[in-house]
């Protein structure tokens, strides 16, 4: 069984709610990195997503473009990506997913790519780069593969949304709002409206991303969703040279809100 499907059956039977953050593999540096993914899962991660830099990243925000920038300066590929990963699974059981652009996964070779990911340990890659269509055509490879390539839908994906839902493997990303990421103040009210259906059809835990930065959003957005996401509020710290206490604080603050927002949900069901 893939470690996603298990942390969300665990977390189902506790009641509880996905916490994902994101950062670049590689910035500023390996150790760094490692040491991140510690910190992060201590204060109650689910999931790290690592981002693989890249030099033409379109669906990124200011903050994470300059985070990929500070990665690729500092040597970071693919194949150390992998030695990274696997140096983490000696000591960690976490699901990690890379953020990866096709682009990269073309040039290394899919194959290699998806063999890569079963050996090291990899357990999901997120390709915002990949539309829904052009998956079909790599969909023998990829239903095989050890690794679960996520589905993402947007709220502009109207009638696909059916679609790529009840096909989504591990979990499905729905994207808050349209545009780059980076962090937000607020949220369109048709969010709700969107996730209603994104879970009425998805056939995997849901998890929402773009924009989400503080503890506050956590209470706002955590019933909406099986999991959120937060990439640029955590990257923005690591830019300003975050210790490993202020990424556990960060991240446990949102580990409370995200919590305590569920535990009230269940007082008031009960
Ligand atoms: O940074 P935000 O707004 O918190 O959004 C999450 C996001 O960073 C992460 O999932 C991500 C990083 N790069 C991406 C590119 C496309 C989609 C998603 C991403």
């Amino acid at each position: 069984m893939n470690r996603i499907d298990e942390r969300f059956d665990e977390l189902r039977r506790h009641g509880k709610k996905a916490l994902i953050p994101f950062i670049t593999a590689g910035d500023p540096d390996v150790k760094y990195t490692m040491d991140a993914v510690r910190a992060l899962e201590s204060a109650g991660a689910d999931i790290i997503e690592l981002g693989i830099p890249y030099s033409d990243p379109l669906a990124d925000g200011p903050v994470i473009q300059a985070s990929s920038q500070r990665s690729l300066k500092g040597g970071m590929n693919l194949d150390i990506a992998f030695d990274m990963v696997q140096n983490l699974r000696v000591n960690t059981s976490i699901p990690l997913v890379f953020l990866i652009y096709y682009n990269c996964i073309y040039q290394y070779g899919l194959e290699k790519f998806i063999e890569q990911c079963g050996k090291t340990g990899v357990d999901g890659a997120i390709v915002p780069d990949l539309p829904y269509e052009e998956r079909q055509a790599l969909k023998p490879l990829l239903d095989d593969a050890p690794v679960y390539f996520i589905s993402m839908v947007a709220p502009t994906s109207a009638q696909r949304i059916k679609e790529i839902a009840s096909s989504a493997k591990g979990f499905l990303y729905c994207v808050s709002s349209l545009g780059v990421t980076g962090e937000r103040q607020a949220f369109d009210s048709n969010i709700d409206a969107f996730m209603e259906k994104v879970n009425l059809y998805s056939v995997v835990p849901t998890a929402l991303g773009f924009g989400i930065s503080e503890p506050q959003h956590m209470r706002r957005l955590g019933y909406l969703a099986d999991g959120l996401i937060v990439g640029s509020a955590l990257v923005r710290r690591i830019e300003q040279k975050a210790s490993d206490r202020d990424i556990y604080e960060f991240m446990r603050g949102l580990r409370m809100a995200l919590d305590e927002c569920m535990e009230q949900t269940m007082e008031n069901n009960s």
